[in-house]
C-alpha cells in the first residue's frame, strides 16, 4: 500500500476549498457557544464603528454648519461611547476567537497524533520523521494562527464591509456604484490568483518538511557522520535543502504579497472617484458636504478591510495549505484493521502461514508462497544469509505488515481478526534494534503490559524473580530506577537488549519472537537467558533468529530462509551446510 505523502500529494486532485473549510471546521464544533458570542461581539463592534460616520456627517450638517455647540458636544459624547463599547466588544471577541484557535490546535494535534499510532509501519517505512513532525508542529501552528489572530479579523473585516457597502449604496446609489467599482477589479484578482498563491505555499510548506526530514536524519546519525568525516557531505545536503527552502519561501512570499500593492492602488483610486465625483454632485446641488465627509468614511470604511482582507487572505491561504497537508494523514486509512477471517480457512498449529506472499510495496516480492507451521511449546529457529528474509517472516507473525497474498493463522484463526490487544499479548518480539523510552527500567520493562501497570516496586522486585529474572536485573546499577535517555548512549546496546527480553518474557506470551536478540550479549549472560527460556511455561512457543548457530542447538525445527524462501533445514549440520552453500538444497 502507497504510504509516501510527498508521493500522494502529487498524484491526488487537490479537494476544494469548501469542502477542507467544512472537514477543518469540525474540529470546533462543539465551541459554537463561543462562536455566537464572537459573532455577535464582531457585530456590535463593527455597527458601532459604522454608525460613527454618519453621526459625525449629520453633527456637521445639522450642527456645525449651524453653530449650535450644544449639539455638537451631545453627538461628540455619544461618539466617545460608542468607540468605549467597541473597545470592549473588539477585545472580547479577540479573547474568545484566541481560546477558540488553541483549543482547536490541541484537539488537531491529538487527532494527527492519535492517527499517527493507528499507521501501520509501511507508513513510517515510507514517510521521513522529521517531515512529520513538520506537519504535527509546524502545520497544525499555522492553522492555529489563522483561527485565533486572523478569522476574528477576517470576519469582522467582511462585516465592516458589507455594512460600509451598505451605507455607501443607500445614501446614494449613483455614487455608491462608483466608490465599489474598484472592489469588483480586487475580488475578480483574487478569485484568478488564489490557486497559484495556494500552489507557491504548498511547495513552501513542502520544502519546509524536506528541511527538517534532512536536520532529524543527519542528527540521528551524527555519530557515524563523525566517525566517517562525513560532515561535508550532510552540510552540503542542508545546504542543498536549505536553498530549496529559501528559494521556495521566497516564491510563496511574493506570490502571498501581491495582493497588498493591487488593494492598495484600488482603494487610492476608489477614495479618489468618491472625492471627484462627490465635488461635483455638490457642485449642482444634490449633496451636502456633510454627506461628502461621512461618504469618505464609509470609502475609507469599506477599502481599509479589504486592505487588511489582502493581508488575511494570504494567511488564509497558507493555513489551507497546511490544512492540506494535515489531512493527507487524517485521510489515510489504517490498514491493519481488525477484519472478520475467513472461517473456512483454520489451523490446528498455534501459528501456521498459508500460501503466504509479501512485498513491501509494488517494486519487489519479498516473500513467495510460504508455508509454516509452528506448534504449541516447541523451539523454532530461522537461520539465513543476511537479506533473506527472516525478519519479514518475523514481521508478519508479529502482524507489523499483513501478507499481500496467503493467510496468517494465529490459533487457527486469521491473525486479522485478534484485536491488537490480544494479539500483542499472545505474541511478544524482541526486535533486533529494542528501542527504549525516556524513563527508568521499571517503566520500559513494563510498557505495554496492563496486567502489572499498578504493581508497586517490591511486588514487580517479586513477579521479576518468580520469572528468574532477577539476575538480569542485577546488572543494572541502580535495577529498576536505573534511568534510561531514549535514543542516547546511556546504556550498551546489550543492557537494551536484556531490557527488551525482560518486557518481552513478562508478558507471557504463547509466542515469543527473537530477532537476534542475543547479538550482542556476551556468552555467560547469553546462558542466562537461554536458561531464562528454557523455565518459560512449558506451553510458549519460541521463534529465534539467529546468525550464530550456538543459540539455537536447542530448538526443536530449523527452517532456512532464503531469497524469500523457506525451507525445512533438518539437522543443525545441515543448516550448516545450507549456510555454508549460501543457498537452498533440494
Ligand atoms: N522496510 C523495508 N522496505 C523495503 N524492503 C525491505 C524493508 N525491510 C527489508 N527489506 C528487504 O527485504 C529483504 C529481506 O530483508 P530481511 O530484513 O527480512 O532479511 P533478514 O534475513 O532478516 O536479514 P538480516 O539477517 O540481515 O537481518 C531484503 O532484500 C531487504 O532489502
Amino acid at each position: 500500500m502507497k504510504y509516501n505523502l510527498n508521493q500522494l500529494s502529487e498524484g491526488t486532485e487537490k479537494q476544494s476549498t469548501y469542502n477542507a473549510l467544512k472537514r477543518l471546521l469540525k474540529f470546533i464544533s462543539d465551541e459554537q457557544r463561543n462562536l455566537w458570542l464572537a459573532l455577535i461581539a464582531i457585530l456590535v463592534n463593527s455597527g458601532l464603528l459604522l454608525l460613527g460616520p454618519l453621526l459625525v456627517g449629520h453633527t456637521i450638517d445639522t450642527y456645525i454648519r449651524t453653530k449650535q455647540f450644544h449639539g455638537v458636544l451631545v453627538f461628540g459624547g455619544i461618539l466617545l461611547v460608542m468607540y468605549m463599547i467597541a473597545m470592549v466588544t473588539g477585545y472580547t471577541q479577540t479573547k474568545l476567537m484566541g481560546g477558540i484557535g488553541q483549543r482547536m490546535l490541541f484537539t488537531l494535534r491529538n487527532a494527527i497524533f492519535n492517527k499517527l499510532q493507528e499507521l501501520p509501519v509501511s507508513f513510517f517505512n515510507q514517510n521521513k520523521a522529521g517531515d512529520l513532525i513538520s506537519r504535527v508542529n509546524s502545520d497544525t501552528d499555522k492553522i492555529n494562527q489563522f483561527f485565533s489572530q486572523s478569522l476574528m479579523q477576517f470576519v469582522s473585516s467582511i462585516v465592516t464591509m458589507i455594512g460600509a457597502g451598505i451605507f455607501l449604496l443607500s445614501i446614494n446609489l449613483e455614487l455608491g456604484a462608483a466608490a465599489l467599482s474598484p472592489a469588483v477589479i480586487i475580488v475578480l484578482f483574487t478569485v484568478a490568483l488564489t490557486p497559484w498563491v495556494k500552489a507557491k505555499n504548498a511547495k513552501s510548506l513542502k520544502s519546509t518538511g524536506g528541511l527538517s526530514a534532512e536536520i532529524q536524519e543527519s542528527l540521528n546519525n551524527f555519530k557515524v557522520i563523525i566517525a566517517f568525516n562525513r560532515r561535508d557531505y550532510f552540510r552540503k545536503r542542508f545546504d542543498e535543502a536549505n536553498k530549496e527552502n529559501y528559494k521556495m519561501a521566497i516564491g510563496a512570499g511574493l506570490a502571498n504579497n501581491i495582493f497588498v500593492p493591487v488593494y492598495g492602488l484600488l482603494s487610492s483610486a476608489a477614495q479618489l472617484i468618491v472625492l471627484l465625483f462627490g465635488i461635483y454632485l455638490i457642485s449642482i446641488g444634490q449633496f451636502s458636504l456633510g454627506l461628502l465627509v461621512s461618504y469618505i468614511s464609509y470609502c475609507t470604511n469599506f477599502y481599509n478591510p479589504l486592505r487588511q482582507l489582502a493581508a488575511l487572505w494570504t494567511s488564509f491561504q497558507v493555513a489551507m495549505a497546511s490544512w492540506d497537508r494535515i489531512s493527507q494523514i487524517l485521510l489515510l486509512d489504517t490498514n491493519l484493521q481488525q477484519v472478520e477471517g475467513d472461517k473456512a480457512i483454520t489451523s490446528d498449529a498455534l501459528l501456521e502461514f498459508k500460501n503466504v506472499h509479501f512485498a513491501y510495496d509494488d517494486s519487489k516480492e519479498i516473500l513467495h508462497n510460504i508455508n509454516l507451521r509452528f506448534e504449541k511449546g516447541k523451539t523454532y529457529a530461522l537461520i539465513g544469509p543476511t537479506g533473506g528474509g527472516k525478519t519479514t517472516t518475523a514481521s508478519l507473525i508479529s502482524r507489523l505488515y499483513d501478507a499481500t497474498k496467503g493467510t496468517v493463522l494465529l490459533n487457527g484463526k486469521d491473525i486479522r481478526s485478534f484485536s491488537a490487544e490480544e494479539r500483542t499479548q499472545k505474541i511478544g518480539f524482541i526486535l533486533q534494534e529494542p528501542f527504549l523510552f525516556t524513563g527508568t527500567v521499571k517503566d520500559n520493562i513494563l510498557y505495554g503490559n496492563s496486567q502489572y501497570k499498578d504493581v508497586s516496586d517490591d511486588e514487580l522486585k517479586k513477579i521479576i524473580q518468580d520469572a528468574n529474572l532477577d539476575a538480569l536485573l542485577a546488572i543494572f546499577d541502580e535495577g529498576l530506577n536505573t534511568q534510561i535517555t531514549s535514543g542516547s548512549d546511556s546504556i550498551s546496546l546489550g543492557q537494551k537488549q536484556l531490557i527488551a527480553f525482560m518486557r518481552a518474557v513478562l508478558r507471557n506470551p504463547e509466542l515469543l519472537i527473537l530477532d537476534e536478540a542475543t547479538a550482542n550479549i556476551d556468552t555467560i549472560t547469553e546462558q542466562l537467558l537461554s536458561s531464562i527460556l528454557n523455565k518459560l511455561s512449558k506451553e510458549t512457543t519460541l521463534v529465534i533468529i539467529a546468525h550464530r548457530l550456538n543459540t539455537i542447538e536447542n530448538a526443536d525445527e530449523i527452517y532456512f530462509v532464503n531469497e524469500g524462501e523457506v525451507q525445512k533445514a533438518g539437522t543443525l549440520n545441515d543448516a550448516l551446510n545450507m549456510l555454508l552453500k549460501g543457498k537452498r538444497v533440494s
